[in-house]
């Protein structure tokens, strides 16, 4: 199976808080029915928060290790995402995508340490039953903290992991990584290959924006690919566009 993460600064305008790139999202649910219709038929699509998610975090003082108690905050920060993702399921429907929304922080925890349990049960049942299950950034409940931030990202590596993915892609606003000069880094294998070149985001991102993504993508068993919109089509139809990132295990 494949897992794809449609970053938040793809299917959102990272600018301005709360808005949707209705074109970019179109273009997204197309090639995944295009997809579909070609005979991928096991895709897990998990989305990133963008202009949704970060501010509500940003201001509740939330990221993934700095917990919120105020349930307020969590009302906030997790209905943003939830808001989010009825936009992304619109978007599949109107493609004739059989997207069902799993919302993490009705289902996942951390303990103490931060160490992550997301259940993928669900999602595997959800796939084989024909659906195109759909995760989300969010909160979740953090003993000891409150309710942290889960990016995207640690879920597309959680899925990866408990699901034995094949492929895993994370679809971003740029072609890969890029190095000093703006040119995509075809192949990472260790985080000092990039680490002088790995920003934060451009945009409010509470959860660590290229540099964090390179870093979750390396513990991975999969190959994992990093590219934009006009590349996911290819990444669809098996290719490796932009960086692939070989994980260290
Ligand atoms: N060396 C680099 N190569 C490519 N992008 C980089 C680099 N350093 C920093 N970045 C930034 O990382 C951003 C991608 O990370 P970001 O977390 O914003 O993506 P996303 O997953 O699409 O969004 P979200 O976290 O909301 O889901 C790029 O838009 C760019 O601003
Ligand atoms: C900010 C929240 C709640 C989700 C963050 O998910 P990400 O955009 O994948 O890092």
């Amino acid at each position: 199976m494949i897992v794809l993460k449609l970053g938040g600064s793809v299917v959102t305008e990272k600018d301005r808080e709360e808005t949707v790139d209705g074109a970019a999202l179109e273009e997204a649910a197309a090639a995944i029915a295009a997809a579909r219709d070609g005979g991928v038929d096991d895709v897990v699509v998990v989305h990133g928060g963008g202009s949704f998610g970060h501010p509500h975090a940003e201001e509740w003082g939330a990221s993934t290790t700095e917990g919120v108690r105020d349930v307020d905050g969590v009302t906030a920060i997790h209905g943003a995402m939830t808001t989010l993702n009825k936009f992304v399921l619109r978007a599949l429907h109107d493609a004739d995508v059989p997207a069902v929304p799993v919302h993490p922080l009705s289902a996942a925890h951390r303990d103490r340490d931060g160490a992550l349990t997301l259940p993928s049960e669900q999602v595997a049942t959800l796939l084989d039953e024909g659906f195109v299950p759909v995760l989300h950034g969010d909160l979740v409940a953090h003993a000891g903290e409150g309710a942290t931030v889960l990016s995207g990202d640690e879920i597309v590596t959680s899925l990866a992991d408990s699901m034995d993915a094949a492929r895993v892609g994370v679809c971003s606003t740029v072609p890969g990584v890029l190095d000093a000069d703006d040119a995509v880094v075809p192949e990472i294998r260790s985080f000092d290959d990039v680490e002088n070149v790995l920003g934060g985001s451009s945009a409010t991102d509470v959860s660590g924006g290229m540099a964090g993504k390179v870093r979750e993508l390396l513990a991975l068993g999969a190959p994992a690919s990093i590219f934009d919109l006009d590349a996911l089509p290819a990444f669809l139809a098996g290719d490796e566009p932009g960086t692939t990132v070989h994980g260290d295990r």
